[in-house]
């Protein structure tokens, strides 16, 4: 939880052509935000600006940017450590893989980290040091469950998300008492374009698996406004996640020690 109150202002969106990115673009300029729309489909993004300028009255901006290519990205990034009227960074553009680690190319798999990894990390930091300066703002990054169930799919793919709720669990550490606010969203399986652009069926799981896309924004939007640091719109039994939490933290005071844990020691033939 924090304390921090987060002015209406500009939003910036990275993946809101579609999705999850779209639906949160969508429910955003309802709260009264104006929108800077980040990623590569310009007609699409343009497309969902027309229609919101017409049903909220807001300014929505559309800026074009492949944020796997440095040039575009250092454009977004400079555009947040610049611009004072944007109060809310939503770190949402993200790519699954077709198949595993084992089944694709260097290439693909440097292409999941840049987009994944590398581009929200440099875009958190620059909202991140105009925030605190501005002492407000919010960070929303959308990580997934696979970040803590890496056995129910591809490592590669999971261990960005694992990395994004670790970023964001170590961001809202060193945000405490800046009046800046970090949440890691972690959606299950969610009716999206992803699931087809990745080559699997989302149609196909059991559907009771499957959250719709709108349920799953507005889910996350709750927990934004309850300042939560991690939201898990899908996990019915919130003590699981709090045994978790508290199990993991336990061990925080003996994981650097001087001595060797002794079912490591090795006996020393006289
Ligand atoms: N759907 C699900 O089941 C789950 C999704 N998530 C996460 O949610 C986030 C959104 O995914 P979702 O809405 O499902 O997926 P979609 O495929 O529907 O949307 C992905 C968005 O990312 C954008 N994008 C893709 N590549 C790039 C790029 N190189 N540069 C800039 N933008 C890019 C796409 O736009 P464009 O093609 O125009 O560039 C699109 O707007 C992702 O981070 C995903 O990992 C997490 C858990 C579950
Ligand atoms: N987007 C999904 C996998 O592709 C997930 O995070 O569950």
């Amino acid at each position: 939880m924090s304390n921090s109150k987060t002015l209406i202002g500009t939003a910036l969106v990275t993946g809101a052509s579609a999705g999850i990115g779209a639906t949160y673009a969508d429910r955003l300029a309802r709260r009264g935000y104006d929108l800077i729309l980040v990623a590569r489909d310009a007609g699409r993004m343009e497309a969902l600006a027309g229609k919101l300028r017409t049903e909220t009255g807001r300014k929505i901006e559309v800026l074009p940017a492949d944020l796997t290519k440095a040039a575009d990205l250092a454009k977004i990034e400079a555009r947040l450590a610049t611009d004072p009227a944007i109060t809310l960074l939503l770190n949402n553009a993200g790519i699954s893989l077709n198949g595993s680690l084992l089944d694709n190319d260097g290439a693909k798999l440097e292409q999941l980290i840049a987009l994944n990894i590398t581009a929200p990390t440099v875009l958190a930091s620059a909202a991140g040091k105009q925030f605190v300066a501005k002492k407000s703002g919010a960070i929303v990054n959308i990580a997934s469950v696979l970040a803590v169930a890496p056995e129910l799919f591809d490592g590669v793919y999971s261990g960005s998300k694992a990395y994004i709720l670790n970023l964001t669990l170590g961001l809202a550490e060193k945000l405490q008492g800046t009046g800046v606010y970090a949440q890691a969203v972690l959606p299950g399986a969610t009716r999206t374009e992803i699931w087809a652009k990745s080559g699997k069926d989302v149609n196909a799981f059991p559907t009771d698996w499957v959250m719709e896309v709108d349920d799953l924004v507005d889910a996350a939007l709750v927990g934004f406004d309850k300042r939560e640091t991690v939201t898990i719109p899908p996990l019915a039994d919130e003590s699981q996640w709090v045994a978790y939490e508290t199990a993991r933290k336990a061990m925080h005071g003996v994981l650097s020690r001087r001595d060797v844990a002794a079912r490591y020691r090795q006996k020393i033939a006289a």
